[in-house]
């Protein structure tokens, strides 16, 4: 027993050490892969990283005095299974029908080295089911392939650091390691109806990731000074081959010259990226998240050199140290030392204020949520944005009017991708997006009107249909009394198809007011495509009003069936959600579906921005092919939630054709 605790000991004491050499490259990992890094992740892949290190030394130590000595026990691998079983049954006088054997049975060897067997790798199957999402037998595969390495290791003396096995190669070890992970992956099971589920926290992650952090920054200008630091060391030995070392000038050049590269140099030709911000995936841009000019990033870096390394300079002039100690700064010490009051007071005034305009930077970035701005930025006018950030903003600022819209959808059709194709894909961007957010299938509502834009839910509800995911559509009218066109057409293939497929999906046509709530209390998931970029005016008529109400009350007052009936009634009564009249965006239930509007949320004009009396209240809005003027607007955001492009073609080139045709005229 006491083996095993102070092999713990041991992995605990070289933890630090395996965590401080895995983090930077961890952290690189994860930014690049996901943007962020959720606590929930590192506590996860750190624990283990730690049981690994556990595993690994409790089956590895202790190891044999010397490289020559023989074990004598585990020189003859042991083949037959179940030996211990045998072994136990035959040294030890345990009989079950005799109570008073069993409790001496648990302090026996063969017993609690089996239990601990099994046990050893029950964690490895919990991480793999719940992090790795292993199925059952990829967990046993690995689980038989981790315990083979344990017994491969010892049976061959570490990989022939010692001439001979020095623990015995043991077909039960294989078995019961084996059946541990497969123990721990039955055990995670119900417990991973309550653990926060990765996919949604890679899903969170990724958002978050947009934003280029503090922490994200630091890591890049590290990696950035790492990188310098590399390449001032390479000079370094040019110059001691060239006999050049002791000369100081040249090397305080030198070095300048590397960070002029690193900084500068390197952003020109990669059009805003260090080294370090092209491994993490940044950009410095404009504050407009336009490309920023070589003069910005010399201005810059210049300006962060020189607040690096301008205060000491001066300070030690001031303080008094000799000039000719204090290398590559000398000519300011040189003047600091013979102007010191005068700088002592310049010295201590723009330390104040660079503080105060910290503290300033810091408190607005923190109430306002924005990224904090660092000085050298704010005077360069330039901003470190991630990749993904810098083209969302882009996205955002090329905003189209619906009618610009339409010109749009009519170029790219002219060209060989008719509306249904775009429908075909408006409608799968929307099921992708409910996928991303409801991993595994699990009812879901289409609210679908009468125009294209319910065309793209129909889509969406075979989509998903199809993944598996119980899909209830509601729509106004039998699919051949649609007007619209391709709405009409998809709705009768998706129609025809889900009887001949027989996919999970019930079309419901004009349901009454009960039925319709069911549904939507039932679904983990809505989809708004009742109205698009085709609505019209300052009220919705029925029946989609009713429609849009029942969706923002699941959404607001949770579901109709979890008690709070009264007080939901008057709630509703009020409506004071729908008509805008609060303050503050109303709270979203903790149980609410997840809602996704179709282009816009039904209710809200693309156009403007108005919303109509009711309007639905989403928490993503997927909108096709350019940003409409009515999203963009942050008064909308809550009736939008989070805003994503689904491009359905590369636009560029019709965009370029619709501004010289708006152009002209
Ligand atoms: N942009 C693209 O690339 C693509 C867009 N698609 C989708 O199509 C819609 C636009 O479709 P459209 O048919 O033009 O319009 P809508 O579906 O948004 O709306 C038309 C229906 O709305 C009814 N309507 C209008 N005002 C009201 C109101 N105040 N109350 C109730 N109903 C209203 C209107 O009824 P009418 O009786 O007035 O005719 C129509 O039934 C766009 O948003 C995209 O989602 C395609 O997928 C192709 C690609
Ligand atoms: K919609």
């Amino acid at each position: 027993m006491n083996v095993y605790v102070s092999n713990i000991v041991m992995a605990a004491l070289s933890f630090p050490l395996i965590a401080f050499v895995i983090t930077i490259p961890y952290m690189v990992y994860q930014y690049r892969k996901f943007g962020s890094i959720p606590w929930l992740r590192t506590l996860v892949v750190y624990s283990f990283v730690f049981y690994l290190l556990c595993a690994y030394f409790l089956v590895l130590l202790p190891l044999p005095e010397d490289r020559t000595a023989i074990v004598p026990y585990a020189q003859t691998p042991q083949l037959v299974p179940f030996n211990f079983v045998h072994e136990f049954l035959a040294e030890t006088s345990f009989s079950p029908s005799n109570p008073s054997t069993w409790l001496a049975t648990l302090r026996d060897p063969y017993v609690y080295e089996a239990f601990f067997n099994v046990l050893l790798l029950v964690p490895l199957g919990m991480y793999l089911r719940y992090y790795f999402r292993r199925t059952w037998w990829q967990t046993l595969i690995i689980g038989f392939l981790v315990t083979l390495s344990f017994e491969t290791t010892q049976l061959t003396g570490l990989w022939g650091l010692y001439e001979h096995p020095y623990r015995l190669f043991d077909v039960d070890d294989l078995m019961m390691n084996t059946l541990g992970a497969m123990v721990g992956f039955w055990m995670v099971g119900p417990a991973m109806r309550v653990l926060p589920d990765f996919r949604l926290v890679n899903e969170e992650a990724r958002e978050a990731g947009m934003r280029a952090s503090v922490t994200k920054r630091a890591l890049s200008f590290l990696l950035d000074l790492l990188i310098a630091g590399f390449l001032g060391m390479l000079v370094g030995f040019g110059l001691a081959a060239a006999g050049l070392s002791g000369q100081e000038t040249i090397s305080v050049w030198t070095d300048r010259a590397v960070l002029l590269l690193c900084f500068v140099v390197v952003p020109v030709v990669t059009h805003g990226q260090t080294l370090g911000q092209k491994l993490l995936r940044l950009r410095i841009v404009r504050s407009d998240a336009s490309r920023a000019h070589w003069y910005q990033f010399l201005a810059r870096y210049g300006l962060l050199y020189l607040m690096i390394w301008a205060p000491f300079a001066a300070l030690s002039g001031v303080v008094g140290l000799d000039p000719s100690t204090s290398g590559e700064m000398g000519a300011i010490v040189n003047f600091a030392a013979h102007n010191q009051t005068l700088l002592v007071w310049a010295w201590v005034v723009l330390m104040a204020a660079w503080g105060v305009s910290l503290l300033v930077r810091a408190v607005r970035s923190w109430r306002l949520k924005r990224p904090f701005v660092m000085l050298n930025g704010l005077i360069s006018n330039t901003r470190i944005m991630t990749v993904a950030g810098v083209e969302r903003e882009r996205e955002r600022r090329c905003v189209l009017d619906v009618a610009d819209v339409a010109a749009l959808e009519r170029l790219i059709a002219d060209d060989g991708t008719p509306l249904a194709e775009l429908m075909e894909r408006a409608g799968t961007a929307v099921a992708d997006t409910v996928r991303l957010h409801v991993p595994d299938p699990a009812p879901v509502v289409v609210l679908a009107g009468a125009g294209n834009n319910g065309g793209d839910g129909w889509v969406a509800a075979r989509a998903l249909a199809e993944q598996d995911y119980p899909v209830t559509l509601i729509t106004s009218d039998l699919a051949e009394r649609i007007k619209a066109e391709p709405a009409r057409s998809t709705a009768l293939d998706v129609f025809a198809d889900t009887a001949e497929r027989d996919l999970p999906l019930r079309v419901l046509i004009a349901p009454d007011a009960d039925v319709l709530i069911d549904a939507i209390d039932g679904a983990e998931a809505v989809v708004d495509a009742i109205l698009g970029t085709g609505f019209a005016g300052d009220e919705v008529r029925p029946p989609y009003a009713a429609w849009i109400r029942a969706a923002n009350r699941r959404r607001f007052e949770g579901s109709r069936g979890k008690g709070r009936g009264r007080h939901r009634k008057r709630a509703l009564e009020r409506g004071r959600h729908e008509r805008g009249e609060r303050r503050s965006a109303p709270m979203r239930a903790k149980d609410a579906p997840f809602t996704v509007a179709v282009d816009v949320p039904s209710g809200l004009s693309a156009q403007t921005g108005a919303a109509a009396r009711p309007c639905l209240a989403a928490d993503m809005t997927v909108t096709m092919l350019a940003y409409k003027p009515g999203l963009v607007a942050t008064e909308t955001n809550r009736w939008t939630g989070m805003v994503t492009l689904a491009r359905l073609v590369d636009t560029k080139p019709y965009l370029a054709a619709l501004g010289d045709e708006l152009e002209d005229d």
